[in-house]
């Protein structure tokens, strides 16, 4: 206080995580959950009850593709690309460092959206390329709002089009959109695609195998029912369904943040 008025500032937490301007800032974040996101956990006890998503209830949407759903206008497209690209500016390094990927040199990062996690792969690997697949109009967005450089190379449809011959596989956030049929469906194309020696690395917020946390990933799960066909899975339900694909060597890195890796060797 002044001469009676009151003065208020920012405390340095507050200036790294809600600036918008900060480059560790989850204001994107914290727009996308404000704006698409809370709308749809009003509808909790319907989807609990139905075991479906809620997009109809929120949006009044019921399209059969639930990323047409997520991409019902371009404000929209890009607001979820930057929710999406937020996090790995606090925990992408970790995920990639968890274990050595630097002798894969061509890398696929199928459904790798904005590229905001093939930036930082290529800052921790710089002699290895990426290649992202994604649909039509991520990969519009992502050209216009989000990559200044020419290192990554845009594919897209991964359910449809071919996969290209590559080294690494990286699928961060993917596994979790989908039933069980539609992830096999995509793991067998990729194994058939894969190098041999080459891998598959699964990002995802690993649940306890008894499911008693973390609450994060708990969190994320019932999210993943309002939103998607998919929910989190445990270790061992990751290992399985990279078993079932061919993979073998399947190893499960916890890295104490949010996400998680699984790397499968082909
Ligand atoms: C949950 S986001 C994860 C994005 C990114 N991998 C990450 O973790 O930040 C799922 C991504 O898969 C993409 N996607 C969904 N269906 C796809 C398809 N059929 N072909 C290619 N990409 C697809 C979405 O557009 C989106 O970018």
């Amino acid at each position: 206080m002044k001469n009676n008025e009151a003065f208020f500032s920012n405390t340095d937490v507050s200036n790294m995580y809600l600036v918008k301007s900060s480059p560790r800032s989850f204001y994107q974040m914290m727009m996308y959950y404000s704006k698409t996101i809370y709308m749809c956990w009003h509808f909790l006890p319907d989807a609990i009850r139905e075991g479906k998503r809620q997009y109809e209830r929120a949006f009044g949407i019921t399209s059969e593709d639930i990323f047409k759903d997520l991409y019902r206008s371009e404000e929209e497209t890009v607001s979820f690309m930057h929710h999406m690209e937020s996090i790995w500016h606090i925990c992408g390094k970790d995920v990639l460092a968890a274990f050595d990927l630097s002798s894969f040199k061509e890398i696929c990062d199928i459904g790798g959206c904005s590229g905001g996690l093939a930036k930082h792969f290529l800052s921790l690997y710089p002699s290895s390329s990426v290649t992202i697949m994604d649909l039509p109009e991520v990969v519009q967005m992502a050209k216009k709002h989000f990559i200044t450089d020419g290192d990554i190379v845009f594919l897209e449809d991964f359910f449809n089009d071919p996969l290209p011959e590559s080294d690494l596989y990286i699928l961060a956030r993917i596994i979790h959109d989908w039933t069980e049929d539609k992830c096999l469906r995509l793991l067998n194309k990729i194994y058939k695609s894969c190098r041999p020696g080459g891998g598959v690395l699964l990002v995802e917020a690993l649940l306890n195998e008894d499911r008693s946390g973390p609450l994060s990933s708990q969190m994320f799960s019932l999210n993943m029912l309002l939103q998607t066909e998919g929910k989190e899975r445990s270790a061992s339900e990751y290992h399985k369904l990279l078993a079932d694909s061919g993979f073998r060597e399947i190893q499960v890195k916890a890295t104490g943040k949010f996400y998680d890796a699984v790397l499968g060797k082909k």
